[in-house]
């Protein structure tokens, strides 16, 4: 809806209404073009305000609309007639003007924004582009490169930044309603000709095609399949070499391919999915809406090796006080310097002063005594960690949080040994901890609500997506990975190469394929983990087949390479062939190619061609199937959560929505059949036979992924 009112006389003031965010819905379009055709009409007026209620002026389209029949008044010629109307229409801009929003604004003579209004065109980020006319008047206000620049990426500016690019003529911090009826008043009866951005020419560039082949090469690169990101390109090409009026028939054009696509819906899955996840539920009934979380002003973090300094980083850059605990003296002088080294750095990009005065540094745990919650991040082995928990039991102060930062060990262990396991709650954070977007807040059986809430508000505040998961090994996240990686080893013995497995994963849409990613993160990590499993020599029982442990197949490629001294980047060499130690570009390395034919020629395996599709549905499907299997065993509470995870944890392309929203792209019975197909021809690797729920769900005649919780009933949630 939208408000009508007069002020001041002879304005008009225009308020949308369509909480939260003042979205144009269907409603809010009428409204706008009956509230506008009213105030042009209206003789005792002779200029108009639009604004929102409650402080935002517009977050946009409708996304819930999207993916439906549409009705109601189309947004591009609502705008044209603003622009077009002769009595000055100025926009007064709270909170958000993004996307649809901005591009009403856009069509307004003038716009007034409050300083800690934030604009922008984001369209991309859900697979469209602005398409009411944004892709065609914005370059008209602000040149090409900059219209560029916020289209293809979608980012958010401060109303500071909008002020010194154009898009707004006045910033203030008072009232921006009663500065923008003020301002209005002053123009009231002026010719509006020289305010419509549609009339005006694209400001001329010298280089123009140059800098459109640079920015599509750029966003090719990036997109990684992403096809908005290139239609966005083009649109605003369109609008530099073009007429307004076929500039906007281009991008119409180029709006219609997105708009329907498989992509779009992906991302605005993606979008919904990671509001979703927020509103989190246990067994108990206890609810994200029902459980209060304490505030966290002090705390202490355990370990400073990788982790530990990224968390430490994060907490400290969100202004909590941080305790910095690690029992080597060594290592604490280093991640004093590497702390200290990434807040400054971080605070030089954004022009501020580095919180280093927030962060303190101990090697005794006594001085984690009064933190209100303490991270701990200390090497993945149990019987230290247990050791550590204890300690803290003792010393820590009533009502302390304890979390841990354990890649995938019982976190209810962790629990028993304190003497408060309720304040107990595994908090997952993913390398590097103040950079990537996802926590995992792993809720053990005796995890308080309170717990469970203090972790995730603490997460949401640091700027992560935190979603809550239940306890078994590797929670949600690195249970998938394990048969992905194991899957990528089968394929390298069947005769693959890391290079083929790589490109495959790469076209589809990863930024890293699963070598490239395990060199990457170090494949002494998972060797570790191996052998605390027990699967590797020497632990091995005498007579084991090689490639048999525990009665199913096994490759022991990765463990023959760390043997060798391999361990990835860190290393210098791994699947891959490095230039030095801690070196990036990795190289095919002819090395592992022998020792590949030589490893089958010992083990009489003979390899085979294996094409593309093979190799991406039998890493992605199995992935998939135990993200089945999670689901069925109440780990993760849907599957917006376990997409979630992957999106923001383990740069699954996000324009593909997440493995299970992905499954159900390809179609649930397609992907069951081709497990079924894989697992008869390797019936010794269980994780490739489909799982019930995957069954059940097909059987339900594959309902689309935003139904599947109806089918899935859990008899043990986790959660
Ligand atoms: C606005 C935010 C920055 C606020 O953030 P925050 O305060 O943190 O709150 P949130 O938790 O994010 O959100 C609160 C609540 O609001 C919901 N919500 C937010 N924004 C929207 C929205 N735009 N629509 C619907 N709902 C919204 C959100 O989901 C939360 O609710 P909950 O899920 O229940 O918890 C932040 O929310 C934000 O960033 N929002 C998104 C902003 C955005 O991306 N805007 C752009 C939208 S797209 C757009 O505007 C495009 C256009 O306008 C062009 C439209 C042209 C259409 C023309 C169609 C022509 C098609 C031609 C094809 C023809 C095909 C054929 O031939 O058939
Ligand atoms: N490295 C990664 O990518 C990720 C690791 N994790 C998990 O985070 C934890 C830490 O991993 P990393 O940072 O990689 O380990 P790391 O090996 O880099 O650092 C561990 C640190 O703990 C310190 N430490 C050991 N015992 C201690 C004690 N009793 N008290 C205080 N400090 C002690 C060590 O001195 C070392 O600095 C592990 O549980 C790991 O599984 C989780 C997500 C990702």
């Amino acid at each position: 809806m939208a408000q009508y009112s007069r002020v001041a006389g002879s304005v008009a003031l225009i308020t949308l209404q369509n909480p939260p965010v003042n979205a144009l819905s269907a409603a809010v379009r009428q409204g706008i073009v009956d509230t506008v055709e009213r105030a042009l009409r209206d003789p005792e007026v002779n200029s108009v305000v639009i604004c929102g209620q409650n402080g935002k002026f517009c977050g946009g389209a409708d996304i819930k609309e999207f993916g439906r029949q549409m009705s109601g008044p189309p947004l591009v010629p609502m705008i044209h007639a603003i622009e077009a109307g002769h009595k000055p229409m100025v926009a007064a801009i709270e909170g958000v003007a993004l996307g649809g929003g901005l591009e009403l604004a856009l069509g307004c003579h003038y716009r007034i924004a409050h300083s800690k209004a934030r604009l922008g065109l984001p369209e991309v980020s859900l697979g469209l582009l602005p398409a009411a006319g944004g892709s065609q008047r914005l370059p008209r206000l602000i040149g090409v490169p900059a219209a560029l620049d916020l289209i293809t990426t979608g980012r958010h500016v401060t109303a500071a930044e909008a002020l010194k690019l154009g898009i707004v003529d006045q910033v203030t911090d008072h009232n921006t309603v009663d500065v923008a009826v003020k301002f209005v008043q002053s123009v009231a009866g002026q010719s509006m000709d020289s305010r419509r951005l549609s009339t005006r020419p694209c400001p001329s560039l010298p280089n123009l095609d140059a800098v459109f082949e640079g920015v599509m090469q750029r966003v090719r690169q990036s997109a990684r399949g992403a096809i908005a990101p290139v239609a966005c390109v083009q649109a605003v090409r369109a609008a530099a070499t073009l007429p307004y009026p076929q500039g906007m028939e281009r991008e119409k054009e180029l709006m219609g391919t997105l708009f329907t696509s498989g992509q779009a819906r992906a991302l605005q899955y993606c979008f919904f999915a990671q509001r979703a996840v927020g509103k989190w539920s246990l067994p108990s009934g206890a609810r994200w809406d029902t459980s209060k979380a304490m505030p966290i002003s002090k705390a202490a973090v355990i370990g400073l090796g990788t982790m530990g300094r990224g968390i430490t980083v994060a907490l400290a850059q969100t202004g909590v006080s941080v305790v910095a605990v690690d029992t080597q003296e060594r290592q604490l002088a280093e991640a004093k310097q590497a702390v200290s080294g990434m807040l400054e750095r971080m605070a030089q990009k954004r022009g501020s002063a580095p919180p280093l005065g927030l962060v303190h540094y101990s090697n005794n745990l006594q001085a984690a005594a009064d933190a209100d919650l303490v991270i701990e991040a200390v090497f993945e082995d149990m019987a230290l960690k247990e050791s550590v928990f204890q300690q803290l039991s003792a010393i820590c102060k009533p009502g302390t949080f304890l979390c841990t930062n354990t890649s995938g060990l019982d976190v209810d262990r962790l629990a028993s040994h304190t003497r408060r396991p309720e304040l107990v709650v595994g908090m997952h954070f993913f390398a590097p901890a103040h950079v990537m977007k996802l926590l995992e807040v792993v809720c053990g059986p005796r995890s308080s609500p309170e717990a469970v809430a203090t972790a995730m508000q603490l997460g949401k505040k640091m700027g992560k997506v935190s979603v809550a998961v239940g306890n078994c090994p590797g929670f949600v996240g690195n249970r998938m990975l394990k048969p992905y990686v194991e899957q990528a080893n089968f394929l390298l013995e069947e005769g693959a190469t890391p290079e083929l497995v790589d490109q495959v994963l790469e076209d589809f849409g990863f930024a890293m394929g699963v070598f490239r990613m395990s060199d990457l993160s170090g494949l002494d990590v998972g060797w570790r983990i191996r052998k605390a499993d027990k699967l590797t020599d020497p632990s091995v029982p005498a007579g084991q087949p090689v490639r048999v442990r525990q009665g199913r197949r096994y490759s022991p490629l990765a463990d023959l390479i760390c043997e060798q001294g391999r361990f990835g980047q860190k290393t210098g060499q791994g699947w891959y062939h490095y230039d030095k130690p801690g070196g990036r570009v990795a190289r095919s390395d002819p090395w592992l190619h022998s020792f590949l034919e030589e490893y089958r020629a010992r083990h009489g395996l003979v390899a085979r061609h294996i094409d593309h599709q093979e190799v991406l549905e039998r890493c992605l499907y199995v992935l998939i199937n135990e993200g089945f299997r999670i689901l069925d065993d109440g780990i993760a509470a849907g599957p917006e959560d376990i997409d979630a995870i992957y999106v923001f944890g383990y740069g699954w392309p996000r324009h593909r929505g997440g493995p299970m929203f992905y499954a159900s792209m390809v179609g649930l019975a397609r992907v069951l059949e081709r497990l079924e197909h894989y697992h008869q021809a390797h019936p010794d690797v269980p994780h490739l036979q489909p799982c019930r729920l995957l069954r059940r769900l097909v059987a339900s005649g594959s309902p689309p992924v935003q139904r599947w919780r109806e089918v899935i009933k859990r008899l043990h949630s986790q959660l």
